[in-house]
């Protein structure tokens, strides 16, 4: 149990009736809940408004990538919507980071934390130079990651391999958010650049999100606990 989870289960279900299944499994103490585009194009904002009714802290994972007023507007009404995290791609640049910034002031205290997707961690060297980008992930993350920190997010998305870097450039106050975890022996699916939670924690990661490893699990309930386990020691 652990009252400020850091695990963020990625709800990646096709079907309402399965994920709430699922969430009927586990409790807000254990873990935060992502919604990203599947279930959110599926199911809207009332399947968002069920789960923090049931007092989960949502991140709403729609990596808003657009032109500065329109994803302004759109993290707004995801603020509007009561989540505690909401995130745009950084590839969008400052201008577009700083205005969605400075539309979640009015939200005072009740603003989700925004932060910035940098390079996808189902991304290699190769895709990247495939895109024109001669850096290698690591580059791209850290040159990205510096301007959403100029432009006054609350952190980024990034794999966990480049947390070690981001902190110690950074600083502990900015957050690291990072998907591609993979519990030991678990199946890496397709994430490219992974690694196991303690890992994570120990390199300086905030909030680890997973998916497959606990969504798909026989009983959630104790693999979350395993990992929560596994993160005190
Ligand atoms: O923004 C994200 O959450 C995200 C960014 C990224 O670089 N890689 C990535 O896998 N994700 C999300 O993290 C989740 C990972 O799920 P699993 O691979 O099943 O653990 C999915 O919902 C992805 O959409």
């Amino acid at each position: 149990m652990s009252l400020d989870p850091k695990v963020v289960v990625a709800l990646d279900f096709a079907n309402q009736a399965d994920a709430l299944a699922f969430v009927e499994k586990i409790q807000p103490s254990q873990c935060r809940l992502k919604v990203g585009k599947e279930m959110f194009t599926h199911f809207g904002p009332e399947f968002v408004k069920t789960l923090t009714a049931r007092g989960f802290d949502v991140f709403l994972d729609l990596k808003f990538h657009d032109i500065p007023n329109t994803v302004a507007k759109a993290v707004a009404a995801a603020a509007e919507l009561g989540v505690w995290m909401v995130n745009v791609h950084a590839s969008g640049g400052t201008q577009m980071m700083r205005r969605a910034k400075q539309e979640l002031e009015r939200f005072g205290d009740k603003a989700p934390l925004l932060i910035a997707v940098t390079v996808l961690t189902s991304m290699g060297a190769e895709d990247l130079q495939e895109l024109g980008i001669e850096k290698t992930p690591e580059q791209q993350v850290l040159a990205l990651a510096k301007l959403v920190q100029k432009s006054g997010l609350d952190g980024v998305v990034c794999s966990a391999q480049e947390a070690q870097l981001l902190k110690q450039t950074l600083g502990a106050d900015f957050k690291l958010v990072t998907p591609g975890i993979r519990p030991e022996g678990a199946s890496s699916d397709d994430q490219k650049r992974i690694m196991t939670p303690p890992e994570a924690v120990s390199v300086g990661v905030d909030y680890l999100v997973i998916g497959r490893p606990i969504t798909k699990a026989d009983d959630p309930a104790a693999v979350l606990e395993q990992i929560n386990r596994s993160l005190q020691s």
